[in-house]
């Protein structure tokens, strides 16, 4: 489905991923860990649309990645997607209007379907409850739950998180993993998630990834660029192994913060 052929990403001077080539096939859920500013984020934005390789291609069912988001990928950040002023209901119905027109508006039968569909969807992350309330009056993982329908309601293939329960609770966290591994079943999604958490990442991916630097020059540290150091399916791998990647980020985090 997703061929990741021998990718690079510079900006300037500064290579930040080099030659990453990977398949990924419809329904696999990929988790991808890394050091901070080692480039996932890039990664995801390429997967997007919204950024493109510097060399390599991205191909989505044979053909180039298309250089704009579309609904076929959806998106949901740490920091909430949502707009305050208008109800949570608003809020996802306003997701398939802009996917409908530029200005954002809908009528008459295609409203009231928007409207019913969001409010299916709302139901399903839980927020059935809530559908007249406006933003500033949800928890954190409810406006996580918000973003989530969101990007559901464009019925994307792919979903690509961006460490979309980092600012969360560990209680809430825990919920917000179920419901993302109930909709990814349901939906039969590709997911790519980015998280700092290595056990979440094994905990909800069939495959992990981990991001970082393949050789270092010391004297010239923008000089090389993160690639895939592991690619593993989840399950399939040795306690030892888990201990040694953790440890090697662990290193790093530390290494950047000297
Ligand atoms: N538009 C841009 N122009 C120049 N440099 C950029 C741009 N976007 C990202 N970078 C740089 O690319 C590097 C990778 O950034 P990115 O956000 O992808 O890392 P990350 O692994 O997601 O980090 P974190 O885990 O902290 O979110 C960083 O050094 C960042 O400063």
């Amino acid at each position: 489905m997703i061929e990741i052929r021998n990718v690079w990403k510079r900006f300037d001077d500064n290579v930040i991923l080099e030659n990453i080539s990977a398949t990924v096939k419809e329904g696999e859920f990929v988790t991808l860990v890394g050091a901070s500013g080692c480039g996932k984020s890039t990664f995801l934005r390429m997967l997007l649309g919204t950024d493109s390789p510097s060399q390599g291609s991205i191909l989505l069912d044979g053909k180039a990645i298309p250089s704009e988001p579309d609904s076929g990928r959806g998106v949901v950040f740490q920091q909430y997607s949502v707009f305050p002023h208008l109800t949570v209901l608003e809020n996802v119905v306003i997701a398939r209007a802009f996917e409908r027109s530029r200005l954002g508006f809908l009528w008459g039968a295609a409203k009231k379907a928007a409207r019913e569909e969001a409010a299916d969807l709302l139901n399903i992350v839980g927020l059935s409850h809530m559908l007249h309330r406006y933003p500033d009056e949800l928890s954190g993982g409810m406006r996580q739950r918000l973003a989530i329908a969101q990007a559901l309601i464009l019925k994307p293939r792919i979903l690509l998180l961006d460490e979309p329960f980092g600012a969360l609770d560990p209680g809430i966290r825990a919920d917000m993993h179920e419901l993302v591994l109930n909709l990814w079943r349901k939906h039969k999604l590709t997911v790519f998630m980015v998280t700092h958490d290595l056990k979440e990442g094994f905990h909800l991916g069939t495959r992990l990834w981990v991001f970082d630097k393949l050789r270092v020059d010391p004297q010239a540290p923008n000089a090389y660029g993160a690639g895939i150091t592991y690619d593993l399916p989840v399950g399939a791998c040795e306690p030892e192994l888990l201990e040694e990647i953790d440890g090697s980020l662990s290193a790093n985090k530390q290494a950047e913060e000297i």
